[in-house]
């Protein structure tokens, strides 16, 4: 794999950098951030990466990868403007920036945009990419390197990508709710806080291999438990009953939203 330069180096960048290096790529990583010196350090010591500058990395990276806020991009943008040649390729993870941002403030460099989750910490992120207009065939088999490197990949339309997000970019979080309220159910009947977590941990954990590993539809495993008359049955009927698809659909639709808010925004 090329040398690969991240502008940030926060949670998302920290997570597919973990993840490279766990499955063995040894490439050149080198890493900026605003202020904090501190986590680069630190960074180097865990995942050999070369704390850098913007400066060094656009010089010395085929591939950039930008990993800031949304709010911070137009200000790296303008920063990459000068040095920045068509024969690197850039990949941007930001939520709610369109590629027409990137290609209006950087013409003619290849971008591709991309939606991966934190899971790429541990190799299990779930990647959505969207090619640029000026994107090659070997740029896209350079961003799904790094990407299948940490996880699975899917390549899609840019219309898809807010979509995409609600569901594999922003899901995680649901699933750590979730988590969080089983474990705030079993502590209000009377668990200590540390069986009610390990349990609900444990049980989130089992089910999501069954997922990937029985072979079996989500629907066909819930039926495995539920017992006619039986306890499950008594509470999946609360869920239907308070209309968790509503709730779900909801708040996957209110991400959309919000990424289409800032894409507005953006969009300069
Ligand atoms: N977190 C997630 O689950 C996902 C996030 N994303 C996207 O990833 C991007 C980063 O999110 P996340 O990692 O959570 O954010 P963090 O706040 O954890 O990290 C942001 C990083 O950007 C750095 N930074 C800010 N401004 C600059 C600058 N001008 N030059 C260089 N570095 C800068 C910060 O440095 P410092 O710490 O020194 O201020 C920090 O290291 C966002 O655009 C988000 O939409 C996409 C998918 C999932
Ligand atoms: O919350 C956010 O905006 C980012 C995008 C997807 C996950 N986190």
């Amino acid at each position: 794999m090329q040398a690969i330069g991240f502008i940030g180096a926060g949670n998302m960048a920290e997570a597919i950098i973990r993840g490279l290096r766990a499955v063995g790529i040894s490439s050149e990583i080198r890493v900026t951030n605003r202020s904090n010196q501190e986590k680069l350090q630190k960074m180097a010591e865990q995942y050999m990466i070369i704390p850098s500058t913007l400066e060094k990395i656009v010089k010395e990276s085929e591939i950039i990868l930008l990993a800031v806020k949304p709010k911070d991009m137009l200000g790296v943008l303008k920063d990459l403007q000068k040095d920045l040649k068509s024969s690197q390729l850039l990949i941007t993870v930001a939520a709610g920036i369109p590629l027409k941002t990137y290609e209006m403030n950087l013409p003619g460099i290849p971008v591709v945009r991309v939606m991966p989750n934190t899971s790429s910490y541990v190799l299990k992120s779930m990647t959505g990419l969207v090619q640029g207009s000026v994107v090659h065939e070997n740029h896209k088999r350079m961003a799904e390197e790094i990407f299948q490197a940490v996880g699975k990949t899917l390549w899609i339309t840019e219309d898809k990508l807010n979509p995409l997000m609600s569901i594999s970019g922003s899901g995680p979080a649901y699933i750590y709710l979730f988590t969080e309220t089983l474990i705030q159910a079993g502590v209000s009947s009377g668990l200590s806080e540390v069986d009610a977590e390990m349990l609900a941990k444990e049980t989130l954990f089992g089910a999501s291999q069954m997922l990937q590993e029985s072979g079996k539809s989500p629907a066909r495993l819930r039926e495995e438990v539920t017992s006619p008359k039986g306890t499950t049955l008594a509470a999946l009927t609360v869920f239907w009953e308070k209309d968790l698809q509503d709730i779900v659909t909801s708040a996957a639709k209110a991400c959309q939203d919000r990424a289409e808010e800032m894409e507005r925004e953006y969009q300069g």
